[in-house]
């Protein structure tokens, strides 16, 4: 019970806004139990004046009421269940979008941590879980507490001896939802996770599909999938097993109290203490009162499973972000693009040894960096300090001379463009992916980006031109045809700085030649820290700086390095050859 009063006061605030419409919807559901239990006494009276008298006058008064209550009730019932509906369906996308949100400002290491798949459901099955808990959960209790006070209050009115007898058992369905919710909620619990396992797992393949193909996995895959189905199948025959049961047993003791009812009403009319019309309108009333108390009992189970999703978007919301905006953001100014590194060192979270020691450098505007050394030397872990991905263990970072915590994280995203290893396509046509560089762009800027980039003559090639629908993996284009639209993309934008991540990963000597023009095309006039382990534009640099194990080992351009003959001067040799480059 302590976690789910822990879920409720935690989402229970996401209801503001709505909380008017909530005690319209319980008005309604209060107004429609009165209509029913109305309809009730109305059809008692029907029962001893009209139809044991046979008595068509005593007929329509009646049925008149019992028609206009009927009317009410309808219109009642619609109006609070549709509200309902609403509320709840604005819930869930307020609470979505608000996980969402805080998800997307999470650190890279969190999504090594957490697999998609399994996020995926979280923002899906468990949100909906929460939902079911929280804004159907308290009208629910509401309207089955209301309704089963009327009924109550009725049955008492008519017969307040028989009723307490019948009442009498009414905690045997509640002793029932306790011992049961226990058993309910670890099921439901283990059924989402192995959703989230099954969600990971078809997305995992899906997304790997060629290594799939190429491999022979296929058979492998399938069976990954099936040993998770299989863990959801046994969790979800418990959880319907449990839940059977407990509606099963909930049969057999409403059967038991009606029978006990109709017994005592039969010995109560033979002693002649007691109309025929007053017994089936008890019986009524009883058989009305077993399904609110039934959605009580039954209230509990799914607020216990529904706790288990809020543990499971709980994890998300206690992860803390690796960054903050500061309290007051230096007020914005024309960023003339000086990147200074100051004496860094660097930790990933929940690492001991450091990815970068006692790190300096400095670029001016429009100076080119290069970074270059072995794989795992840190190269990667100095573009997500300068991003802000993270910020650095100790040390400063600073753009234009301001330390970068005292900018707001938009502000410094928005003046650097990152150019990552991985040639990122979204799903639309190659206009809307280029535009993404800056979203308005004109159909002129976005050509004039494309045009710089080299990317203009293949794509008005295409049939569709700008129109052509990409996608993740698209092969439509060839690798390097998509690494120019993402240029062109970073073209689009107006950052003074620029990080290239590896820019030629991936591609073949001729398509890494072509895009060799449009780079020096998008560095141009912006400071530009180059990271690769292919040294073909290192001879532009301003400077080279070789890290090696998170230090920097080696500083100074193509010609001083070449002649100190270190570390610099052995990866040149093993580097692909300089092409002959135009401009
Ligand atoms: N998210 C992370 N959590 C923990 N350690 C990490 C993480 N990312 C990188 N590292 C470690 O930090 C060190 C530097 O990694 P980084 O990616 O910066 O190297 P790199 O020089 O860019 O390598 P490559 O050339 O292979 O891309 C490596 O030892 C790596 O294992």
């Amino acid at each position: 019970m302590r976690e789910v009063r822990a879920a409720f006061r935690r989402f229970w605030p996401l209801t503001r806004g709505d909380r008017g419409w909530l005690v319209v919807i319980v008005a309604c559901v209060v107004v429609a139990a009165l209509a029913e239990t109305a309809s009730i006494l109305l059809f008692a009276e029907l029962t001893d004046n009209a139809l044991k008298a046979g008595s068509l006058s005593a007929f329509w008064g009646p049925a008149g009421g019992w028609l206009a209550v009927a009317v009410l009730g309808a219109l009642v019932g619609y109006l609070g269940n549709s509200l309902a509906t609403w509320t709840a369906e604005r819930f869930v996308r307020r609470l979505r979008a608000g996980v969402f949100h805080h998800l997307q400002g999470l650190p890279p290491h969190f999504f090594q941590r957490h697999r998609r798949g399994d996020l995926v459901e979280r923002l899906t099955g468990d949100v909906e879980a929460i939902e079911q808990m929280v804004v159907s959960g308290v009208v629910g209790t509401v309207s089955a507490a209301f309704s089963a006070v009327f009924y109550a209050a009725a049955a008492l009115y008519l017969r307040w001896d028989l009723a307490l007898v019948t009442f009498v058992l009414a905690p045997l369905f509640l002793l029932a939802a306790r011992r049961f919710s226990g058993r309910i909620r670890t099921a439901s619990q283990d059924e989402r996770v192995a959703d989230g396992a099954i969600t990971s797992v078809v997305e995992e393949s899906l997304g790997n599909i060629v290594l799939t193909q190429a491999y022979n996995r296929r058979h492998a895959e399938e069976e990954r999938l099936d040993r998770e189905a299989r863990a959801w199948l046994k969790a979800s025959v418990r959880g319907a097993r449990l839940s059977e049961m407990y509606e099963q047993f909930v049969e057999v003791v409403e059967t038991l109290c009606v029978l006990t009812v109709i017994g005592l009403g039969v010995w109560e009319i033979s002693a002649g203490r007691m109309t025929l019309g007053q017994l089936l309108a008890f019986a009524a009333f009883i058989g009305y009162l077993y399904p609110p108390v039934r959605s009580l009992g039954r209230l509990g189970l799914t607020l216990t499973a529904a706790t288990a999703g809020a543990q499971r978007l709980g994890e998300i919301l206690d992860a803390r972000p690796a960054v903050t905006d500061p309290p007051a953001p230096v007020p914005p100014w024309p960023v003339r693009g000086w990147v200074a590194f100051h004496d860094i060192t660097f930790h990933y979270p929940g690492t001991g040894r450091p990815a970068l020691r006692e790190l300096s450098l400095t670029a001016a505007p429009g100076q080119l960096v290069v970074v270059t050394g072995p794989s795992g030397a840190g190269k990667s872990t100095l573009a997500k300090l300068l991003t802000r991905f993270y910020d650095p263990t100790t040390g400063t970072i600073c753009l234009d001379g301001i330390p970068l915590p005292h900018l707001s994280l938009d502000f410094l995203r928005d003046r650097i463009t990152l150019l990552p290893q991985e040639t990122l396509i979204l799903h639309g046509t190659i206009r809307e992916n280029i535009a993404a560089g800056r979203p308005g762009a004109s159909d002129e800027d976005i050509e004039r980006a494309a045009r710089s980039a080299a990317a203009h003559s293949f794509v008005t090639a295409l049939p569709k031109g700008y129109d052509t629908l990409i996608a993740p993996g698209t092969a439509a284009l060839s690798g390097g045809q998509l690494k120019r639209l993402t240029i062109a993309r970073a073209m689009l934008r107006t950052a003074p700085v620029l990080i290239l991540d590896e820019p030629t990963a991936g591609l073949d000597a001729v398509a890494a030649r072509r895009i060799v023009q449009p780079l020096r095309h998008l560095m141009s006039g912006r400071t530009t820290l180059m990271i690769t382990h292919d040294l073909t534009l290192a001879p532009d640099a301003d400077r080279i700086l070789v890290l090696d194990g998170g230090r920097l080992v080696e500083s100074g351009t193509h010609e001083e390095l070449l002649a100190h003959g270190g570390t610099y001067a052995s990866l040149a040799v093993t580097s692909r050859p300089a092409p002959a480059l135009p401009g």
